[in-house]
């Protein structure tokens, strides 16, 4: 028996003492139980998605499209599910995508899900637009692997700051998202005129930065609050960024790069040309472009493009372990899971994210498994076939 499915076996011998799991195994049921728990504006900001939701909606359909063709008598005693993604061993090919303003979710936010990650040994993802400073959330999760997301600001002084920060809180590797240099048109949240950051939530990282607090006249009380505010909205993204803006993130970040947001091989390829050491197939889980393609629809050209020469990682839609292995198949080496621990965050804080974590890590090893593979390289095209 192996530690990861060990959660199988401990979840049914807690059963002998009549105990059972406080969230669903089925962590597709998670959505409607947060929905029951949140805010409707806290709700609608993570279940929303751009326009009509078709992409949203695709997403989903792109992992039913394709089904496991398992294969028997292959030895699958020995399992290892562990990886090494841009340097960063893993027990599992599973990071926690960077989501922002976690605090309204639970109070505990971002801290909690660094200490459900970091017990479970998986990396994090923390989001420039987090609720809580970069070096608060690597104090909560310690030893535990740690990743930083850039939202590039138009004010470079700023971005280097953000990136020398995280460097010196123990942040490894750098993940810079492409898609999203403003928000979409998001009906859940314009009908609900919501937008945390307007009321200075998800804005930790900005509010505590040297460069940021000079351009608003100091640090950010409650006398500059609006000033600061309106700081953040102008200076947030950058609509006007090219692939030649790469250089200046090589001199300033000294570790891995990958690129989130890729759709098209040929973005693909000019990320390798650029010398990034990933990509992660994303279309932010449809928050952006509605009636952009399915991101899973996207990822064996993405692979093929790149060729091996980076590592490729995949989000969008990853509700359960057996779309991990779907995933792993098309050609990923990592997924990204997002909404299912915000929702576990939601409905258990810390515990809940943990409870997610290890439903999708035993769901992986069993899946794997029960298909006839051993370990996530064994995976190929091979093993799914169009239903
Ligand atoms: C509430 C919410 C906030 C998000 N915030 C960020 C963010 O700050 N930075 C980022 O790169 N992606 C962000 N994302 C996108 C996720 O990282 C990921 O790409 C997407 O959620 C994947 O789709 P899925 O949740 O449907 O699987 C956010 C997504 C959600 C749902
Ligand atoms: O909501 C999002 O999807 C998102 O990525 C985001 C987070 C913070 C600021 C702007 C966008």
């Amino acid at each position: 028996m192996s530690a990861l499915a060990d959660f199988q076996n401990e979840i049914y011998l807690k059963g002998l003492g009549d105990v059972r799991p406080e969230l669903p195994a089925d962590l597709t049921r998670l959505e409607g139980l947060a929905e029951r728990r949140l805010s409707a504006q806290a709700f609608g900001y993570a279940a929303g998605s751009a326009g009509a939701e078709a992409t949203a909606r695709a997403n989903r359909a792109a992992f039913d499209r394709w089904r496991i063709v398992p294969r028997m008598l292959r030895d699958v005693a020995h399992r290892d599910l562990s990886a090494e993604v841009l340097g960063t061993a893993m027990p599992a090919p599973i990071l926690l995508a960077p989501i922002g303003v976690q605090s309204i979710f639970h109070p505990d936010g971002e801290l909690a899900v660094a200490r459900a990650a970091a017990s479970c040994g998986l990396p994090i993802v923390l989001s420039t637009a987090a609720s809580a400073t970069m070096e608060e959330v690597a104090e909560a999760g310690g030893e535990g692997p740690r990743w930083y997301q850039l939202y590039w600001p138009k004010d470079r002084d700023l971005a280097v700051s953000f990136l020398e920060r995280a460097k010196a809180a123990g942040y490894t590797a750098l993940v810079v998202t492409l898609d999203t240099f403003t928000l979409a048109w998001r009906p859940r949240d314009l009908e609900q005129a919501y937008l945390p950051f307007l009321r200075g939530i998800g804005t930790a990282n900005y509010f505590s930065d040297p460069v940021f607090q000079k351009a608003v006249g100091g640090p950010v009380t409650d006398a500059n609050r609006d000033t600061a505010v309106l700081h953040w909205v102008a200076t947030f993204g950058n609509p006007s960024l090219t692939w030649d803006d790469l250089v200046f993130l090589r001199e300033h970040w000294d570790g891995p790069i990958a690129l989130k947001g890729i759709q098209h091989p040929d973005d693909a390829r000019r990320a390798v040309d650029a010398g990034m050491d990933g990509v992660i197939v994303s279309n932010h889980g449809g928050r952006q472009v509605d009636g952009a393609i399915a991101s899973l629809d996207a990822l064996p050209g993405v692979a093929a493009a790149v060729g091996g020469q980076a590592a490729v990682l995949f989000d969008s839609g990853i509700r359960t372990g057996s779309d991990i292995v779907k995933a792993l198949a098309l050609g990923a080496e990592a997924v990204l899971v997002a909404r299912p621990y915000v929702y576990g965050l939601a409905l258990g804080g810390e515990a809940g994210v943990r409870h997610v974590l290890r439903c999708l890590q035993a769901e992986l090893e069993l899946t794997l498994a029960l298909s006839g593979h051993r370990r996530p390289d064994e995976l190929g095209p091979e093993t799914l076939q169009r239903s």
